[in-house]
């Protein structure tokens, strides 16, 4: 059988290929950067055109180098950002709006029109999810409510929601597929994971017509063939699943209380509950975080908005960086933030706070304070965000874990690590492959082609890079943790 697997990792701020070889070894990879829309105060959009564009560019690149050839590749795996809706006209292929994005907040007025404790407690218990802007459903409706014409051609079966994997599904295979897997479908606040089927009620709820959406398959699956004119030859699609799922896989963790981390635009915690349904009592996500031979494995997430897009933020908006690299050096100047606390919340604050209106602040400026705080603070404020996260995993009954598992982009920054593993009092567990996103999606390809035969292989691919231990003391610790917990109240739109 042929020797590679091929990951196709659309992110929120980059499309990716990697082709990784059947031991978990990357061979060649190429990359686009993707445009960000911010078309007014709160939205974020995408074109699903450039997504294309890029998927279509960086997959041929990276099939074409370094010894690799189409031909030699076993099966893909997509994986990518979750929630983003599009909506496209199924005899065209065209999309009729741009991608609403994860991020977007344009839906929370139409959030809170719709609560109530009934409703969000009907929610949590069938999708796992809240009431909130982050998920697909609300984004559905809005671009049916406000692009003249669409709710009636959307009543006549003309349209098709997708998040990106279907959307990328249905082009790669000319047309031919509408499909997604659970844990996507997991993400829209459509789909009852109890039951593993779309639900009535809640289409009823957000006005949303059954025909619009994809067939729900597992994560490891037949999703069709590639269009022979994309790659010369016709691949099949084996894998799919949402990328902070597929960084579980990557990460290899498959035992129940195995806990994964990812650090890239936004930073997502994700604990294996296996086949338990978990619901929780502190405002924590359920989610799917695999579906193989019609099994759900379920799992706990934590999902936090900002966390590299700070670094971003630090670069683009305040230029107090060149690259993200240097936040590390220059967060090093300085033994502390000197008091000095930043609350990421520029798109809101996620879990366990769910307040889409907060928006981001600096606090404990003296004149003392300058950029090397003010970045620290930045760097900081993505492992305080973390400990909110496992205190409400805590909070609902899971035990410490025995090590956090690391990955993403922002893993690269070894201050972050220490500064991690110091708030949380757990060892933090940097892999020998970071990229576990599109690693993942390339397992469970290799699972849907028959490459590997069960999880337990995959499991005894994982290397240990580097392990960060704690080291600081309690009292230091707990009294950095609560100038933080301060400083979030004082953030709060809402208490
Ligand atoms: N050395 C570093 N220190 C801090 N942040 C970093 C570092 N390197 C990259 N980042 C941040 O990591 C993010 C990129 O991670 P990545 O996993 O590629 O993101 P995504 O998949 O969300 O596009 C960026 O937001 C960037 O600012
Ligand atoms: O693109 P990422 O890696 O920041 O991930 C986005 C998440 O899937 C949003 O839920």
């Amino acid at each position: 059988m042929s020797a590679f697997l091929l990951a196709i990792d659309q992110g929120t701020t980059s499309t990716r290929a990697i082709v990784f070889d059947r031991q978990g070894v990357e061979h060649s990879r190429s990359q686009a950067e993707l445009t960000q829309y911010f078309p007014a105060e709160g939205w974020v959009e995408h074109d699903p055109e450039e997504i294309w564009r890029h998927t279509v560019q960086v997959c041929q690149t990276a099939l074409n180098q370094h010894g690799v050839t189409p031909g030699s590749i076993a099966a893909i795996g997509i994986t990518n950002q979750r929630e983003t809706t599009i909506v496209w006209d199924r005899a065209t292929g065209k999309p009729v709006h741009h991608a609403i994005v994860w991020q977007d907040r344009r839906t929370a007025p139409l959030c809170q029109a719709l609560y109530s404790p009934e409703c969000e407690a009907m929610l949590a218990q069938k999708t796992g999810l809240l009431l909130d802007p982050y998920f697909s459903a609300t984004k559905i409706r809005w671009i049916l409510d406000n692009v003249p014409g669409l709710r009636d051609r959307a009543e006549r079966g003309e349209l098709a929601f997708g998040t990106i994997d279907s959307f990328l599904l249905w082009r790669l295979t000319g047309g031919s597929v509408h499909a997604t897997d659970a844990t996507n479908a997991a993400r829209t606040l459509l789909f009852n994971i109890r039951t593993q089927q779309w639900d009535e009620e809640l289409l009823s709820l957000f006005d949303i017509p059954a025909s619009m959406l994809p067939e729900v398959k597992d994560s490891a699956a037949d999703f069709g063939l590639t269009d022979e004119s994309l790659f010369g030859v016709r691949l099949p699609i084996r894998g799919v699943a949402g990328d902070q799922q597929a960084a579980t896989v990557g990460q290899a963790c498959f035992a129940p209380g195995m806990i994964k981390s990812t650090y890239g635009t936004g930073c997502f915690m994700v604990m294996n509950t296996g086949e338990q349904f978990v619901q929780s009592k502190n405002r924590l996500l359920t989610t799917i975080a695999y579906r193989l031979n019609g099994k759900p494995i379920y799992a706990m997430e934590g999902s936090i908005f900002i966390a590299g897009a700070a670094v971003q933020w630090l670069r683009d908006a305040l230029k107090l960086i060149n690259h993200a690299g240097e936040t590390e050096a220059l967060a090093r100047q300085v033994a502390t933030t000197g008091g000095v606390y930043l609350v990421p919340a520029f798109t809101g604050l996620g879990a366990p706070y769910w307040d889409p209106l907060a928006r981001g602040s600096i606090v404990g400026l003296t004149r003392d304070s300058g950029i090397a705080h003010i970045v620290r603070a930045a760097l900081e404020s993505v492992c305080y965000q973390t400990r909110d996260l496992l205190e409400a995993m805590r909070a609902d009954g899971a035990s410490l874990p025995q090590a956090l598992r690391v990955d993403g982009g922002m893993v690269a920054n070894n201050l972050v690590m220490q500064f991690l593993s110091d708030m949380l009092t757990v060892p933090v567990e940097r892999p020998r492959v970071t990229e576990t996103t599109a690693l993942g999606a390339a397992y469970l390809a290799g699972l849907g082609i028959g490459l590997y035969q069960s999880l337990d292989e995959l499991s005894a691919l994982w290397q240990l890079e580097r392990a960060f231990e704690p080291e600081m003391d309690e009292q230091r610790r707990e009294a950095l943790y609560r100038g933080w917990q301060d400083a979030v109240s004082r953030t709060r739109s809402r208490t």
